[in-house]
């Protein structure tokens, strides 16, 4: 007589606690955006690749926004061009927009296709200039209440997701990269100076809102919002909007335009923004598959969504 051990049995009944989680979640819309300070190692974007086309699979319509602030940044040393941020976003010229653009739709986007791509014809990159998904005019950075230029930084003005939404009616991911074209008309037609480089949470959770999202995960580089950076490592897990309004002003660097944005899109109709860290491998399943989460997330003030957990 022989006797069979059922060694997968754990794994089954994690697959299992994961089904109500993707029932109520089959069909709905999740905007992912994959900081450049996330993508890390082979692995970790890997392990990224995997974890959106699981959710495909399951029946979720990712939508991926990277950005690439620090490969933007190791370009332009490169070819012996400054980098500088005012409140968190890049002063771009002329000359460096067209470093942005080259790096973030010609060297970033291409590598997450490529690897979601292993997995079968699903992701299509574009960035926002495509099918005028994303129109910008020129931002002004606010510094100490004053107004200043930081050349060809945009403000989105408008989103058309059609073209989204018709890749996501096709069954691929679309993968984007936040460029916007500028809403002036003369401005568009002069070439790689006609469009606008945004920061990719904004985007992000400008898309989400567009989009009419269920959730908007930022992957970054930290655990989520620290209370008090760089003092203490204590991590905010849960607040809502008029609480995260309140600290928005106490806020620094590149956690300005990610907190921003998920203000925005939880006022905007997405049910809930996370931030998680993305340096942890397949930090996207994690965060959706354990109770507790493994970031921090924002909620809109009555958060009365059924299972926004
Ligand atoms: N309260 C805070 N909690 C966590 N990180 C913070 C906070 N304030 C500022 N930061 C900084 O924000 C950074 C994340 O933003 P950023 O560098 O733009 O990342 P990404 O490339 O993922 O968009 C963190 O690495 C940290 O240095
Ligand atoms: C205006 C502005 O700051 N744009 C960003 C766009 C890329 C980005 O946001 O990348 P991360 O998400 O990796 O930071 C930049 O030039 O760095």
């Amino acid at each position: 007589m022989t006797t069979r051990k059922h060694t997968a049995l754990p794994k089954a009944r994690t697959l299992i606690e994961a089904l109500p989680w993707l029932t109520r979640h089959h069909g709905k819309t999740v905007v992912i955006k994959f900081g450049g300070n996330a993508m890390v190692d082979e692995e970790l974007k890997r392990a990224f690749a995997q974890d959106v086309v699981f959710l495909r699979h399951a029946g979720l319509r990712p939508v991926v926004v990277h950005g690439g602030g620090p490969q933007i940044s190791a370009q332009l040393d490169r070819l012996g061009l400054e980098s500088e941020f005012k409140g968190g976003l890049r002063v771009t010229t002329p000359e460096a927009m067209n470093v942005v653009r080259m790096v973030l739709a010609g060297q970033v986007q291409r590598e997450l296709v490529g690897l979601l791509n292993e997995h079968g014809p699903l992701a299509v990159g574009m960035t926002g200039e495509d099918a005028h998904l994303m129109t910008a005019t020129k931002h002004y950075a606010d510094i100490d209440g004053e107004r200043v230029d930081i050349g060809r930084v945009g403000e989105i003005t408008a989103i058309d997701p059609g073209a989204v939404q018709a890749l996501l009616d096709d069954g691929r991911i679309p993968v984007i990269s936040s460029i916007a074209r500028s809403s002036d008309a003369e401005d568009a037609a002069s070439g790689a100076s006609g469009v606008f480089n945004v920061n990719a949470d904004t985007a992000a959770a400008a898309l989400a809102a567009a989009l009419g999202a269920e959730t908007l995960m930022v992957l970054t580089d930290v655990e989520g919002l620290y209370e008090d950076w760089p003092n203490s490592d204590e991590v905010i897990s849960r607040l809502t909007a008029t609480q995260l309004e309140k600290l928005l002003p106490d806020l620094a660097s590149g956690m300005v335009p990610k907190m921003r944005g998920c203000l925005h899109a939880v006022r905007n109709g997405v049910h809930t923004a996370r931030v998680i860290d993305g340096r942890v491998q397949h930090s996207i399943l994690l965060e959706i598959f354990t109770d507790e989460g493994i970031g921090t997330m924002v909620v809109p003030d009555t958060n009365t969504i059924e299972g926004a957990t």
